[in-house]
């Protein structure tokens, strides 16, 4: 259902249709500054339209085709609530079909870019263009509107399309055939922002700010005074989540952060002291080394290391918990895209590629309440509460680091000299990387210390050692991702630096590989 903190905030509600880029019109949105939620279209109904009471309503693009049978509808009372609304793709192909017009299967496709031409003044178009202008916008659809609905006329269009954009400007109704909410589209953010600023009328109130005061009032509440437990990784997630749980409840917070021998070079003390010293945050660091080393001493297979970890991780933190007092609830870090319901038209299982070492597990086994202050969050949203809460850029700005670590990093069996391996090729990696000025253009990268020795020669002499493959990817939430292109002066550079310095290493290789085909980690 909705979430509370919206009752405080000028909302839009998202209607999802299915799209794959559904989300992201969510991210332009709160980039100008509105609260928004999505929600499947089947979830919809009257009473949660007066639950939510949205002060405007977007319909997303979807897969499905109008003119089929048992297609997906918008709730006919989104239309009837006197809130302005735009329908995008499916969404104005559907509304379109409800009002009483019609949508046919286009005798022309258009995917990818198109230019639409302005053919009547509209406060969409604020900014962009007046009429006869034309204006560069992404397309993805096989129907079109063929008939409009009384009250609409056409304000945008293609050759292909001559509803590309249409409005009721009386009933405030608008309906885009492109995709306004991607990248490809260069003002789609204008477009969007004039719906919801000048059509609807919002002031753009959601900021990290006001979020912060909000969020602590209500983990006041939720918790009382009730004792509360945090993984903390020295990610920005978890990092953040612990600040921000610390500003509400101070001492009934504590941390604990599993040193399990697999982190990055110097990690753990930076945790530790940052938090410790820093924030004057409870925290029991958990000195586990031996025991993961142990325990995944000669295990090769990947989703058996994972396992091993996850259960390593539960096992840790019961013990912590209970060595604090016991805890009645667990902090997690749980962001917006994982809690976004999508709808799936696909139907079927989806198959698992990776167990993603999660302690989502524990509360069940350990009989604890969630405390998920970052729910409604996006990470850069995270990013910037962090700012907010006065975290180092250091942390803030952090890629994202696994839960498993170095484990996955080091195909086939890992040993404590081998994770040294690795921490040293890494640190000299990022640190290039740093030099370079790259660090915050690429959303993560980390060195692969592979299970194959090839024979080299270094001072005359021969050498047989490992291999190590460099990865960096660019990526917006880590589902897809594309390798970095570093151009070869760095490359080589940073080859030979790792070759000189790091004992055991001989080879380096770089991975340009984009997810998919391959995942970002290589286990
Ligand atoms: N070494 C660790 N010690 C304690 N908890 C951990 C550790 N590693 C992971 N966790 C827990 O697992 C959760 C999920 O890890 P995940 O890597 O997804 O998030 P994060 O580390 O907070 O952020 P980031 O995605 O930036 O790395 C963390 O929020 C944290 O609660
Ligand atoms: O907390 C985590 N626990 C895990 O088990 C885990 N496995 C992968 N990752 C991170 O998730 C992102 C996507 O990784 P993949 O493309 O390799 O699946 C990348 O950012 C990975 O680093 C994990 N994070
Ligand atoms: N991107 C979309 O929303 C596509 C809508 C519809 N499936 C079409 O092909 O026209
Ligand atoms: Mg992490």
């Amino acid at each position: 259902m909705t979430t509370d903190i919206h009752k405080h905030h000028e909302r839009v509600l998202v209607i999802d249709f299915g799209s794959q880029v559904t989300q992201l019109i969510a991210r332009r949105l709160r980039e100008s500054g509105v609260y928004c939620e999505i929600h499947p279209f089947n979830n919809v109904d009257e009473d949660f339209l007066a639950e939510f009471g949205p002060a405007a309503v977007i319909l997303s693009g979807g897969p499905a085709s109008v003119h089929g049978e048992g297609t997906p509808r918008a709730p006919q009372r989104v239309f009837e609530i006197g809130v302005p609304v735009l329908g995008i793709c499916y969404g104005e192909q559907t509304m379109v079909a409800q009002l009483g017009g019609s949508v046919e299967p286009a005798i022309e496709r258009e995917f990818g870019r198109a230019d639409i031409e302005i053919v009547a003044e509209s406060p969409l178009f604020d900014g962009v263009g007046g009429v006869g202008h034309e204006e560069r916008v992404w397309m993805s659809h096989g129907d079109r509107v063929n008939a409009l609905p009384q009250g609409f006329h056409p304000i945008a269009a293609t050759r292909h399309a001559p509803f590309a954009a249409i409005a009721d400007e009386g009933r405030r109704f608008y309906g885009v055939q492109f995709h306004p909410e991607v990248m490809n589209t260069p003002r789609g953010a204008v477009i969007l922002r004039n719906f919801t600023h000048r059509i609807a009328g919002l002031k753009g109130d959601w900021t990290m700010a006001a979020f912060k005061d909000e969020a602590i009032a209500k983990i006041r509440d939720q918790v009382g005074d009730g004792r509360v437990i945090c993984g903390l990784s020295g990610g920005v997630d978890s990092s953040v989540a612990a600040v921000l749980i610390h500003e509400a409840i101070g001492d009934q917070l504590t941390c604990v952060f599993v040193d399990t021998g697999l982190m990055r070079e110097g990690e753990a003390e930076q945790v530790v002291s940052l938090f410790r010293e820093h924030y004057n945050i409870p925290l029991v660091a958990a000195d586990e080394e031996d025991r993961f080393l142990t325990a995944l001493a000669g295990v090769d297979d990947p989703e058996k290391k994972r396992k091993i970890i996850g259960g390593l991780f539960i096992d840790v933190f019961e013990e912590k918990a209970k060595a604090a007092g016991g805890a009645d609830f667990l902090a997690q870090g749980t962001l917006y895209p994982d809690v976004i319901e999508s709808v799936s038209f696909a139907g079927g299982p989806s198959v698992t590629i990776k167990s993603h070492h999660n302690v989502g597990g524990l509360p069940e086994r350990m009989n604890m309440n969630l405390v998920e202050p970052l729910r409604e969050l996006f990470k850069d949203e995270v990013r910037d509460l962090g700012r907010e809460l006065g975290l180092p850029e250091s942390f803030v700005g952090r890629h994202p680091f696994p839960g498993p670590g170095l484990a996955i990093r080091i195909p086939g069996a890992v040993t404590k000299d081998k994770a040294d391996t690795l921490r040293h090729a890494d640190r000299i990696y990022i640190e290039e990387i740093r030099n370079a000025g790259l660090y915050d253009s690429i959303w993560q990268a980390f060195c692969v210390l592979l299970p194959v020795q090839t024979v080299g020669v270094m001072g005359d002499t021969r050498t047989y050692d490992h291999v190590l493959a460099l990865r960096a990817v660019t990526s917006v939430d880590g589902m897809t991702a594309d390798y970095f292109p570093f151009d070869h002066d760095f490359l080589g550079r940073t080859a030979t630096r790792i070759i000189n310095a790091v004992r055991g290493v001989n080879r380096v290789v770089y991975d340009v590989t984009s997810k998919p085909p391959g995942t970002i980690e290589w286990e």
